[in-house]
């Protein structure tokens, strides 16, 4: 099968004349207006640096006049309708900041005060907080540790077969690992310095006011935070994570609000020479960066030590910040959850260390990320360690660059007690063993008795989806709405998620869950203890991977879209052949509303035609090509029109499709349902434009192919939360289509007699007729070639299966050849999309294999071997599985 190429242009159709969204999107719902309150309002005397009026600063530093900011409120999914007592009218009407704007208690007549004011800003603001050491020796001889240290001892005793009861072997071995703990607590430990932070907060403002016009963030949601500073409870910062320049931004906002510094979990590989130093006294703790490994695992003591580290620290007071998604996001999308460090916290929850703690899932997003880009390593090269010369290298490159907009976006705070208590009594029926201390019998909390698939009206994702937001109920009276598939895949053990997700895919009947998605991701999925070493009970795990998944839901729902990514998103999705300013201006006019009626926030404000503008000039000469047109009045630059086109060679398009990827998980459910519509429909709608093709869809046939779609594409996204039903929201999604116009009611048909039918199916199914408009086929165009170059990726690697028919691979070498042979089929044009040729999508794809128990791996001399499993080893079973895999391409 070849891709399809699709040429709207030729076909007449313009995204801008589209009625875009369709109306029945929120219908009702208005965007909370902080409006022009934004980068005026908050701040009661404020000046640019360089002494000029505001309002002139910001005309100079915005891409367009302030006219219409974003709303910036606060996202949460489980706590959509719960207050937390932290929100009121005072956050829901602020508006949103530029950090790099200060104000002081003076008036800006002085010229010294007016040049300084950054010092002045430091200087007067409060850092000097109670940050309690905790000595070493109160985290080794914590009972964890020493019984770990003992397991560890009567291990190498059994192995060297020494007796055990040899006083003189064991205390050399008692020494020997009492010294390895001292060592790895020493190497792991922050050294938070409040002299560090307001020396860096200010450099940061010197350094950050050179490469970003701004740095914006809502004052609502930062007084949700301080006022969640003021509780008793330590706050854990949950931020998804683009860039290491993450680690730097959460840290400084809360100096900025003279809240407490955080302590942070870096990735070992960031321990280098004089930056590591600083990132430790700015509250960086270093963690292994494979936590989920075998080899981590086994490390018993270094568990043990960061266990207790991380205990004692919330136990102390601080405040804790951690990447749930391990490294960087390389494709622009949130990766899924690793449970890693949320295992901690929950272990300290559920024996009784940790009374509570209140989650933020926080979003950064950038109009260019400083780190450069991800294009090396999504060819399949290997990354390039960190270094202190690397380090320098890349800050002297950044350093006369313009980097445009940054945005940060704290989601709502919500209690870990609440969330516990309100799933436990979701997951099976067994007790949280973790502690001696904890009762085994005591009573399930929340007890909510699991629901059939709930109605997206009274789901709570689904009215946070339909109301205003504030004013926002008490979480603890909205008990979480967990549907039957989530139980079922719990009390099933993980080798029986297999089943669960190949019936998805060959008859996708199961609701498909966020949960389910997860498992290969936290855990490692088939161990049976938790990654610190304690037996683990279902309900335990279904903890964790649940509390993950809605942490990163959150974080994704929350996050502003960048003028970049909105522009990526239209010039790869819907103009890849490119188009003229005008067109792409009416567009993203289009895009925008779309975006505010999902309730999206956008990190830009404006006339759409300074936006584009301003993102092209971003991406630059190597992502997009402009160029004025001819006939153009070159003299009136208002009237002249630009021709603006996409790269979309290799290896660019991969830094492209980057930025436009920030865009998917806002629309993939509906592109999973487009995309799962037109192989149903036998016709090619293109050529039935505003015609009538005599054909017929059914509801449920096409709801049950999305959902079978949505499986595959189970490591891409989490389209739906723990909590909410994807059933519910693929159905909404068909709603769309509807409301849209591009389906028509058709009645209900008989179905006994149909081929798909069992005897529990429903007797009548809801049918449509296909109507095909040139809007609607131009949104149906978009999702589906948003989904098109992934698709195309997992069917090579399908087809690279063949490869390992009768033997065994490396998966390396599996990958490296899945990527030649799809970048030479995108060389000779039977692919569209040099972007399919990522090693993300490739990865995700053999990982949906293995779920489906096609593929099967084994690690041996640290080389992971894949191969088939007995029931794919043949020609024609693979070839049947390809085909199946081929059929979810439009
Ligand atoms: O994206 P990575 O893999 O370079 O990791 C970034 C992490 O912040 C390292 O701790």
């Amino acid at each position: 099968m070849t891709t399809q190429v699709m040429k709207r242009e030729d076909l007449g159709i313009s995204w801008a004349q589209l009625e875009y969204p369709p109306k029945s999107y929120n219908s009702g719902m208005t965007i909370p207006t902080t409006a022009n309150t934004s980068l005026t309002g908050p701040l009661t005397t404020p000046w640019a640096p360089d002494g000029k009026s505001l309002a002139a600063h910001i005309a100079s530093v915005m891409p367009t006049p302030p006219e219409s900011p974003p709303p910036g409120r606060l996202v949460g999914t489980n706590t959509d309708g719960c207050n937390n007592g932290l929100i009121d009218d005072t956050t829901t009407k602020l508006g949103l900041q530029n950090l790099l704007r200060v104000s002081t208690s003076n008036a800006d007549r002085y010229y010294l005060t007016r040049k300084c004011c950054y010092v002045f800003h430091c200087m007067n603001l409060r850092t000097r907080f109670n940050y309690p050491v905790i000595p070493n020796s109160m985290i080794i001889r914590d009972e964890r540790v020493t019984t770990a240290m003992e397991q560890v001892i009567a291990e190498e005793l059994e192995e060297k077969g020494l007796d055990a009861n040899d006083k003189k072997s064991y205390s050399a071995l008692l020494s020997k690992h009492t010294t390895r703990a001292h060592r790895l607590l020493n190497e792991m430990k922050s050294a938070l310095s409040s002299i560090l932070i307001r020396i860096t907060g200010y450099v940061l403002f010197k350094v950050f006011s050179n490469l970003l016009m701004s740095v914006t963030i809502h004052g609502g949601q930062q007084e949700v935070i301080e006022r969640a500073a003021q509780r008793d409870t330590p706050i854990i910062f949950v931020p998804l994570h683009r860039s290491h320049v993450d680690y730097l931004f959460v840290t400084w906002v809360l100096f900025n609000r003279q809240i407490p510094a955080p302590i942070v979990a870096a990735g070992d590989n960031l321990r280098i020479p004089v930056f590591g130093w600083l990132l430790r006294g700015l509250g960086g703790f270093f963690i292994k960066r494979r936590l989920e490994s075998c080899k981590a695992r086994k490390d018993i003591l270094y568990r043990s030590v960061l266990q207790t580290y991380v205990t004692h620290a919330l136990q102390a007071g601080y405040n804790l910040e951690f990447f749930i998604e391990g490294g960087r996001t390389r494709t622009g999308k949130p990766c899924l959850p690793k449970g890693g460090l949320l295992s901690v916290i929950v272990d300290a929850y559920s024996n009784g260390t940790l009374d509570d703690a209140l989650i933020v899932p926080i979003a950064i997003n950038y109009d260019r990320l400083l780190d450069g880009n991800f294009i090396r390593e999504q060819m399949g090269q290997s990354k390039v360690p960190e270094s202190f010369w690397g380090a320098v290298r890349a800050i002297i490159k950044v350093l006369s660059t313009n980097y445009g907009h940054a945005r940060i976006d704290f989601g709502q705070p919500f209690s870990l007690r609440e969330f516990v208590q309100n799933t436990k009594g979701c997951a099976p029926r067994l007790t949280l063993n973790q502690s001696q201390n904890q009762p085994q019998s005591e009573p399930i909390l929340g007890c909510t008795p699991p629901l059939s698939p709930t109605p997206l009206s009274v789901s709570p994702t689904s009215a946070s989806d339909s109301q205003p937001l504030a004013p926002l109920p008490q979480i603890a009276s909205t008990p979480l709405v967990i549907e039957k598939g989530h139980q079922r895949s719990l009390s099933s053990p993980s080798s029986k998620d297999h089943l669960t997700l190949k019936r998805t895919l060959s008859n996708p009947s199961s609701t498909i869950n966020a949960v389910n998605r997860t498992t290969s991701n936290l855990h490692g999925a088939r161990s049976n203890s938790s990654l610190f070493g304690n037996e683990v009970t279902e309900e335990y795990r279904y903890l964790v991977k649940s509390l993950a998944a809605h942490i990163v839901y959150d974080a994704e729902r929350c996050q502003a879209i960048m003028s970049t990514n909105a522009i990526a998103w239209l010039l790869s999705f819907v103009y890849r052949d490119g188009t003229r300013l005008s067109t792409l201006t009416k567009a993203l006019d289009a895009l925008r509303d779309s975006l505010r009626t999902r309730k999206r926030d956008t990190g830009f404000s404006g006339s759409s035609k300074d936006v584009v503008m301003h993102a092209v000039k971003l991406l630059g000469a190597g992502l997009v090509r402009i160029e004025q047109t001819q006939g153009s009045d070159k003299a009136s630059s208002e009237e002249a029109d630009f021709l603006i086109e996409p790269i979309t060679l290799l290896p660019n398009v991969i830094e492209l499709n980057y930025y436009a990827s920030a865009l998917l998980p806002v629309f993939a459910v509906d592109a999973i349902v487009a995309t799962s519509l037109l192989p149903l429909i036998d016709c090619d709608l293109w050529s039935y434009k505003d015609c009538s093709p005599n054909c017929l869809i059914d509801r449920e046939k096409l709801i049950k192919r999305a959902l079978g779609l949505s499986g595959m594409l189970q490591h891409e996204f989490l389209l739906a939360p723990p909590c909410a039903s994807l059933d519910a929201k693929l159905h909404q999604s068909v709603d769309s289509l509807v409301d849209m116009g591009l389906l028509q009611d058709a009645g209900k048909v008989d179905n006994r007699w149909s081929e798909d039918s069992d005897e529990d199916d429903l007797t009548f199914s809801q049918c449509y007729k296909v109507v095909p408009s040139t809007s609607s086929l131009e949104v149906i165009g978009a999702w589906t070639t948003m989904l098109a170059p992934m698709l195309d990726a997992y069917y090579c690697t399908a087809c690279s299966l063949r490869m390992l028919v009768t033997r065994q691979v490396p998966d390396k070498e599996f990958i490296q050849k899945t990527q030649n042979h799809i970048a030479a089929l995108v060389e000779k044009g039977t692919l569209r999309y040099g972007e399919s040729m990522c090693v993300d999508p490739i990865r995700n794809a053999v990982k949906f294999f293995e779920t489906e128990a096609v593929v099967e791996s084994y690690t041996h001399d640290s080389v992971r071997l894949l191969y088939l499993t007995q029931e794919y080893d043949s020609e024609e079973r693979l070839s049947r599985f390809i085909s199946e895999i081929d059929s979810y391409r439009s």
